[in-house]
């Protein structure tokens, strides 16, 4: 799987936030997205999935255009949008909610591969025929990667998966993350990328601008992150990576 991105800009009401970003990702393998608050990391995930018309560039899935195209991206990509969050009246059963995503998209014996893809995940028993407002917020990642996953897209564009999930939650879907990319092209945004740094095969730092990108080790460096963050909070992003790198 290949991705790339050409000369991206998007501009909200006049106000460019992402400007001349040029990017190529091979598959599989694990991008992680960085940059503070307001950087313009969803945005850039957004446009890469067709959700967002850019104001210029292209975007190409496999050499195919797919710039502004959702229909077209959805048969190469599966997403989990930021806090995902079950619709609080929601009737929907765990195994139902992939269920139904799968039926909508003609998938045939949806019931058995919903199970199956949700085994995968670690989800079974009970839990499958538990309702989506019951879950703990890890729990409903887990389920929202498992929707993500079931028509086996080649690759998986998440954004913050391991905000708002407890320690444990953040361990085991940091796992997770780390096995589907081995399969998959996984892009994710994070604000703590230290928990998979040892996984990630590329880091991009956008600030509005594409700042770096590359290995870890060549950018998930103090003199870089600097950049964006400032020096003490730079210091501390890297002595984290340094505790994670090899988890
Ligand atoms: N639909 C929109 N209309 C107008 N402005 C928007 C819209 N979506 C995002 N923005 C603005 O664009 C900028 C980038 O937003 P974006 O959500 O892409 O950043 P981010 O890096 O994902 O931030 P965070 O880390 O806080 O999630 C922000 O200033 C945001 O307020």
């Amino acid at each position: 799987m290949r991705v790339r991105v050409e000369d991206l800009t998007v501009a909200y009401n006049g106000e460019p936030v992402l400007s001349g970003v040029n990017l190529e990702f091979r598959g599989p393998g694990l991008v992680q997205i960085i940059g503070p608050n307001g950087a313009g990391k969803t945005t850039f995930l957004k446009a890469i999935l067709g959700l967002i018309k850019p104001a210029r560039g292209r975007v190409f899935l496999d050499g195919f255009e797919a710039t502004g195209r959702p229909e077209m991206v959805g048969r190469y990509a599966g997403y989990v949008p930021q806090n995902p969050s079950a619709p609080k009246l929601s009737p929907m059963t765990v195994r139902e909610f992939v269920e139904t995503s799968l039926r909508l998209r003609g998938v045939t014996r949806a019931r058995e591969r919903a199970v199956e893809v949700l085994h995968t995940l670690g989800i079974r028993g009970e839990v499958l025929e538990s309702r989506l407002w019951e879950l703990s917020m890890g729990m409903l990642q887990r389920v929202f990667i498992a929707r993500a996953i079931a028509p086996d897209p080649k690759m998986l564009v998440m954004d913050e998966p391991l905000a708002s999930v407890d320690p444990a939650g953040r361990m085991e879907i940091a796992r997770i993350i780390a096995g589907l990319a081995r399969e998959r092209l996984v892009l994710m945004t994070s604000h703590d990328p230290s928990l998979l740094l040892g996984h990630t095969d590329i880091i991009v730092v956008i600030n509005r601008d594409l700042i770096a990108s590359g290995p870890p080790e060549e950018v998930y460096r103090e003199d870089v992150l600097r950049r964006v963050y400032g020096e003490s909070v730079a210091r501390g992003l890297v002595l984290a990576g340094e505790g994670g790198a090899h988890g």
